[in-house]
């Protein structure tokens, strides 16, 4: 039984590997729909006037999957409440949130994760997945995916956004402390268009749960 997070920066390619997971762990996959999500395009229109209620609308609906995770306990969701925030420090380090908007989204998500930490199941994720790309993939992704309000010629100003984001990636995986954490090279292993990249990434994560139950028990 374990429950599994997938992390990393847009277009890293964790829902793929969110289902490549759940297929060869015979789990269930938690994936938050990018379609159905109908503050991402007004955020992405006018970040300004959008980006703390975005916040809003992700951290109640990672806080809803995590308790379901926690409590079914067999499953790998494709990013965790414990990630968003790393995105909406960065807004509002771009002055897309004032001091009072981050005041209130720190306060809420602690007492969040103070709730979680309470719960009578399950409270901890067994692995955090960290899956690393370089900047220049992840612009290469989100080109080739294609959603609309990604793309670089839809705002020019999205290049910095990615890049610095990208950036803080490296230190926030290394201050992460919630459960134990493995990180997935995604530009050497390209899980998705390769098959043997594919078995290696899996076996490297099967690895490391056997390492966590061997120093379980
Ligand atoms: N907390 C957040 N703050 C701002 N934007 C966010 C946040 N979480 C997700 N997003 C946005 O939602 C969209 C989907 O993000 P996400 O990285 O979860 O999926 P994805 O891009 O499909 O990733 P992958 O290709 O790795 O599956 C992206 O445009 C991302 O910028």
């Amino acid at each position: 039984m374990t429950v599994l997070v997938l992390a990393g920066t847009i277009g890293a390619g964790k829902s793929s590997l969110t289902e490549m997971l759940a297929e060869e762990l015979n789990t269930q996959a938690f994936y938050e729909s990018v379609d159905d999500n109908k503050v991402l395009p007004l955020f992405y229109e006018n970040p300004q006037k959008y980006a703390f209620l975005l916040q809003i609308y992700f951290l109640n609906k990672r806080f809803d999957s995590i308790k379901k995770a926690l409590s079914h306990n067999n499953n790998v969701l494709d990013r965790s409440i414990y990630e968003d925030s790393l995105l909406f420090h960065l807004n509002a380090d771009l002055g897309r949130a004032d001091e009072t908007e981050v005041e209130v989204y720190d306060d809420l998500l602690q007492n969040m994760l103070e709730e979680i930490d309470s719960l009578s199941f399950k409270k901890r994720p067994d692995l955090l997945i960290h899956v690393k790309v370089s900047f220049d993939k992840m612009l290469e992704r989100i080109q080739k995916r294609g959603r609309v309000y990604e793309q670089l010629d839809y705002d020019p100003s999205l290049y910095d956004y990615y890049k610095e984001l990208n950036n803080r990636y490296d230190k926030w995986f290394e201050t992460f402390n919630i459960c134990p954490k493995i990180q997935i090279d995604g530009d050497r292993y390209d899980f998705v268009e390769d098959p043997t990249a594919r078995t290696e990434v899996l076996r490297q994560i099967k690895e490391k749960l056997k390492e966590i139950e061997g120093e379980r028990a």
